[in-house]
């Protein structure tokens, strides 16, 4: 287990390329979340480059948001290309459950096998049988009624899955860690679930062998900035403008002293 100081280090000294096909609504705050935390973003996006482009990034991220069958194309050839170079790659399952389409799409990307899969706790928790209560993109549900489907996943598709809400949970179906913090108003700004994806690239791109140690250590300084944010704003629209500064302004040092990381 890497601890998240050592990781964010390592990361901004890499400024790992991170290939993003995210949805309309996250392409800009994600590019800045990553510009912020030190990772170099491109949101690359038609099927014609996108295997090619993911062989040359440092990783992969998928987001659903928007999804169109053109996109889909792009994303599964995408991930071919990140698969045959041996690049990891993050899927965010956005609303998987509210059509027929996304569902269909969400198990197809799920089967290509992720590194990491990043959702909401109602996103993870349609993927078991029982009752989820998202309302579209918004989770209506708890982290903790998602951490037995989360470690089920984990376990069976071997790859990391990562909850997020009020306190993260994050598993690779052996291991399992809380991560506490950041601000009641991180989901008043949209997409900021979306962006931290991309920034769980990020981390795993620095290092594709510990996949579980770089999704804590994203979830933590999101956490940490979250924290720092909070107090400086007046409101959502403040707080996306203070939560980018405080992203770059966090040291190693405050992310090891500031984190809020429980192994379970
Ligand atoms: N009540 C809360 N208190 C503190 N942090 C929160 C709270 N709710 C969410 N977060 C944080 O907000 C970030 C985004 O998580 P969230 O679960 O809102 O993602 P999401 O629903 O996928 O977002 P979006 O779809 O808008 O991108 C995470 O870092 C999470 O820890
Ligand atoms: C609002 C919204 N609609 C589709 S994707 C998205 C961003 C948050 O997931
Ligand atoms: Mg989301």
């Amino acid at each position: 287990m890497a601890d998240a100081d050592i990781l964010l280090s390592e990361m901004r000294e890499k400024a790992p390329l991170v290939h993003c096909i995210t949805n309309h609504v996250a392409m800009n705050i994600a590019a800045n979340v990553l510009l912020a935390a030190g990772a170099s973003p491109a949101m690359v996006l038609a099927e014609e480059e996108a295997g090619e482009f993911a062989g040359l990034a440092d990783a992969l991220t998928i987001n659903i948001g928007t999804l169109t069958s053109e996109r889909l194309a792009s994303m599964k050839a995408a991930t071919a290309g990140a698969r045959n170079s041996g690049k990891p790659w993050v899927f965010d399952p956005v609303a998987h459950f509210a059509t027929g389409f996304r569902r269909q799409a969400a198990r197809d990307i799920l089967d290509l096998g992720p590194t990491v899969l990043r959702g909401n706790a109602s996103e993870i928790l349609a993927f078991s049988d029982a009752p989820a209560s998202g309302k579209g993109v918004d989770a209506g549900d708890g982290v903790e009624a998602a951490e037995e489907t989360a470690r089920r996943l984990a376990a069976e598709g071997n790859m990391v899955v990562a909850v997020t809400g009020e306190t993260d949970f994050v598993t690779d179906g052996r291991r399992a860690a809380r991560v506490a913090g950041g601000s009641p108003l991180m989901p008043k700004v949209t997409a900021l679930g979306c962006a931290l994806t991309c920034l769980v690239g990020a981390f795993v791109g620095t290092r594709p062998a510990d996949p579980f140690s770089a999704t804590v250590a994203a979830f933590a300084l999101y956490a940490v900035a979250g924290g720092k944010a909070h107090p400086m704003a007046q409101g959502p629209g403040s707080f996306a403008v203070q939560f980018l500064d405080a992203l770059a302004a966090t040291t190693p040092a405050e992310l090891k002293a500031g984190a809020r990381v429980t192994h379970l």
